[in-house]
């Protein structure tokens, strides 16, 4: 199964590049594993946040096939512990999909089209992020799922 992670816009932050690649090119020695960045829609600044939202939605979906399973990163999605979602990782890897997607949103979230689509839901916590701060957290979690999986002592609990 591969894993490409979807992230909508840029980042502008050079220390958060910097933390988000160290953790990109760890998945890789586990799971085959992309990151895609969905470029910024022109012109976003002039726009209402719910056109935004819209446009933002048709992108993402212009990347989704209908095989792939497609997981929003939410804040009110499921919440798992690091052991819990290293758990739903293994079965996502037996589930037989041939693509597993999660997507992060950009700074107004997903209209409906896209929950509509989604396969599930998963929230880092209860608490809202940038969007650019859930790549770091989220690519840390994922290599945490991994190494998890592959018994490897990074994860103590
Ligand atoms: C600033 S948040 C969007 C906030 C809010 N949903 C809205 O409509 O304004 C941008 C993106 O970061 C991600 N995100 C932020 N906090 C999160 C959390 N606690 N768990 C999972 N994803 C989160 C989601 O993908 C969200 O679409």
């Amino acid at each position: 199964m591969k894993v490409l992670l979807l992230m909508v816009g840029k980042t502008a932050e050079p220390w958060l590049q910097q933390g988000v690649k160290q953790y990109f090119d760890r998945l890789n020695h586990y799971l085959p594993f992309e990151a895609k960045i969905l470029p910024d829609i022109k012109n976003a600044g002039k726009m209402k946040a719910e056109v935004l939202k819209q446009l933002e939605g048709e992108l993402i979906l212009k990347n989704v096939e209908n095989s792939d399973q497609l997981v929003l990163l939410d804040e009110g999605g499921k919440i798992f512990s690091s052991r819990g979602f290293s758990e739903y990782m293994e079965k996502q890897m037996l589930g037989g999909a041939r693509r597993l997607i999660f997507v992060i949103g950009g700074a107004w979230g997903f209209p409906e089209e896209v929950y509509q689509r989604a396969n599930g839901k998963i929230s880092l916590s209860r608490m809202t992020f940038s969007h650019q701060m859930v790549r770091l957290i989220f690519a840390e979690q994922l290599y945490r799922a991994m190494t998890i999986l592959k018994n490897e002592p990074y994860h103590h609990d």
